[in-house]
């Protein structure tokens, strides 16, 4: 059974104004998120991801449909069962949401006062989170005493105090530079293969799914329009809104635009190689055209690495006798997918 589980889930709010319209923020949403899991949720701006994770904690009600976290249903809750719901999900945020009068440790231990969590407990628990996240010498910092990346440490740490199994990740790392998101999502995979916890992550960063993220689901117009696993999302979306966002953020296909740009610089005939794990090398295909004597320029594109599988898109000016081009194009054919952009005359 999945840890969370939504079907056909909607949330309109009202509209803002007299004669405006409603807004459908999320409409006929099905997700399942397995325990164990690191789910990504992306998707442009307004696409209804915060809204998501809002519903899953019930810090909205759902305006219809079923919503399970853990076998619970989250919709039918009382409010003492909310109370408890929230204690098992953590949530971290981009901005961090850190108490500024308070201390580090006593970030960390405002959940466990909460909670009601016996006095003498607190402070070792206290303790063992800091040392998790590698902060034990900050305890008596303020939350202005610290960088970007020990504030989303303390964020973190905060949102175990209690032992969720879930925790939700609101863009956590889009405030900080690529050094300390690698740090954070460094410690973001401790929590998950330390503590089993689920997370789910909303995020617009590439580098934060394709480090991070085991499987992933694309949202928008507040609906999910793709998901999957991370490579094959990403390495072929099929939906058409998934090819666009992905497109914004894995360097790929040389969009029109780009093309016209790129034609002018080079009036030749101009492919695209798409790679994919399992198929040929990239040095399969050099050697072909090399050995077609057909010279090639590398114009445009980029080889990712999602956990260790590669895909990538290489956009290629060739030069060389029209016969000897086709005929190298076609051996290439048989290896790895090919696209030609139309020649401008
Ligand atoms: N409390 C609210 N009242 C009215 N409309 C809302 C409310 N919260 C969200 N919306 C609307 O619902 C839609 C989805 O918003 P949401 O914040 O979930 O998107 P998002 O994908 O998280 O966007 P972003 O990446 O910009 O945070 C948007 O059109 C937003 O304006």
């Amino acid at each position: 059974m999945p840890l969370i589980s939504l079907r056909d889930v909607t949330k309109s709010y009202p509209p803002s104004s007299r004669g405006g319209a409603v807004v459908h923020a999320v409409q006929g949403l099905n997700l399942d998120i397995e325990a164990g899991d690191i789910y990504g949720i992306i998707g442009y701006s307004g696409a209804g991801k915060s809204t998501l994770v809002r519903l899953i904690n019930a810090l909205e009600d759902a305006t219809s449909g079923s919503i399970l976290v853990d076998g619970d249903e989250v919709t039918r809750m009382k409010e003492s069962e909310l109370r408890r719901l929230r204690l098992g999900i953590g949530m971290i945020f981009q901005q961090f949401n850190l108490f500024n009068s308070k201390t580090v440790a006593g970030n960390v231990a405002y959940p466990l006062e909460v909670a009601k969590t016996p006095r003498a407990d607190i402070a070792p628990r206290v303790a063992e989170l800091l040392d998790f996240v590698g902060l034990s010498d900050k305890a008596r910092n303020y939350p202005e005493q610290l960088s970007g990346g020990q504030k989303q440490r303390v964020g973190i740490a905060r949102a175990l105090a209690t032992s969720p199994r879930i925790l939700l990740a609101d863009e956590a790392t889009s405030a900080l530079d690529p050094e300390t998101t690698h740090e954070v999502l460094e410690l973001l995979k401790r929590v998950n293969t330390e503590f089993g916890v689920t997370i789910v992550v909303i995020t617009h960063e590439m580098d934060v799914i394709q480090t991070l993220a085991t499987k992933v689901a694309v949202m928008d117009g507040g609906r999910i329009v793709e998901q999957g696993d991370v490579f094959d999302v990403f390495s072929k979306p099929t939906e058409a809104s998934s090819q666009r966002f992905v497109s914004t953020v894995v360097r790929g296909v040389p969009s029109d635009a780009e093309l016209v740009a790129l034609r002018q610089r080079h009036p030749g005939r101009i492919v695209t190689l798409s790679f994919r794990d399992g198929n040929t090398s990239q040095g399969a295909v050099f050697s072909d055209l090399a050995q077609a004597g057909v010279a090639f320029e590398l114009i445009y594109g980029g080889i990712n690495d999602i956990r260790g599988r590669v895909f990538g898109h290489l956009t290629l000016a060739l030069t060389g006798y029209a016969d000897a081009v086709d005929r190298a194009l076609a051996t290439i054919a048989t290896k790895v997918d090919v696209t030609e952009a139309p020649s401008h005359e």
